[in-house]
């Protein structure tokens, strides 16, 4: 099959031309367009086509990735009738990619995506078949996992949760180290101390987090530091801050692009 990517250079697009270079996809079949050009080496394959504008790339691919920015849309052109489009793009609805002629779906992908572990749930519009869902399925394996949404209002949701990535983890990390380093300890040892509980200690909660809940139990039973930790963020608002957080996020996702 030949993918074609719209921005093919950003953070996702070339997220996703790497890795599915390096899961085997032939670099002729690879199809790529950015704004700034072509590169002379795209993560070690010389031999991908670059496309000379977003007609070309349409003309030569079965399957198209939009992974530009979504106030980059209406000056796209896109025309690509009978063509399977998947959307990384957040806010921008299937009522405003139909008019490029393609069956589209809207995944939404996250920057773990280089690292193969992006969880990017889906939806499809109309007109998409059970090959097109096959073949997204595929295509989105090459970055992590993937599920099928049943509404188009659940992907503003995913861009608001999954779609956030790194984004709260490094929100914390900041916070703990700022805690650390204003106490008196050297901005290393913060750094790791932090990458302690971001990184290390959530790695318990691996497949575990619907026991999130048993793992909070089991640290408050302690009645000790962490318990009393646990009582003062929820006490200063930490439920309210993340739910805040992700109703703020959410509403963007309605009204970007
Ligand atoms: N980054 C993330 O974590 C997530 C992003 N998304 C969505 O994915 C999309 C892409 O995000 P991201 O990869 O971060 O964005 P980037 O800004 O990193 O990349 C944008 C890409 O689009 C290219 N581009 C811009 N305009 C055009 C154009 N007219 N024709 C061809 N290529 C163009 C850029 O080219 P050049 O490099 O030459 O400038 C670049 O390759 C966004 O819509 C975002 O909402 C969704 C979930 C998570
Ligand atoms: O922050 C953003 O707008 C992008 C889209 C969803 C997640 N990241």
């Amino acid at each position: 099959m030949r993918i074609g990517i719209i921005g093919a250079t950003g953070w996702l697009g070339s997220a996703l031309g790497g890795r599915l270079l390096a899961s085997g996809h032939a670099p002729g079949d690879l199809i790529l367009l950015n704004r700034s050009g072509p590169r002379a080496d795209y993560h070690g394959y010389p031999d991908v086509v670059w496309a000379r504008g977003v007609d070309e790339l349409a003309a030569a691919s079965d399957l198209i990735v939009l992974s530009i920015r979504p106030e980059d849309w209406a000056a796209l052109k896109l025309h690509a009738p009978d063509r399977l489009v998947v959307s990384f793009m957040a806010g921008v609805g299937i009522d405003r990619l139909a008019p490029c002629g393609a069956r589209i779906v809207r995944a939404m992908p996250n920057a773990a995506a280089e690292i193969g572990a992006s969880y990017s749930p889906w939806v499809a519009g109309p007109g998409v078949t059970d090959a097109d869902r096959a073949a997204v399925t595929r295509l989105l394996s090459v970055i992590g996992t993937s599920d099928e949404l049943t509404g188009e209002s659940q992907i503003d949701l995913m861009s608001a949760v999954p779609g956030s990535g790194a984004a709260y983890p490094a929100l914390l990390a900041l916070a703990i180290i700022a805690f650390l380093r204003d106490r008196g300890i050297t901005e290393d040892i913060a750094i790791r101390a932090a990458e302690a509980v971001v990184c290390d200690g959530a790695r318990l909660l691996k497949g575990q987090v619907g026991q999130s809940a048993e793992m909070i139990a089991a640290y408050l039973d302690y009645q000790g530091t962490t318990a009393a930790g646990i009582h003062a963020a929820r006490d200063a608002g930490f439920t309210e801050s993340i739910t805040a957080a992700l109703t703020a996020a959410t509403a963007k996702a309605r009204h970007l692009g």
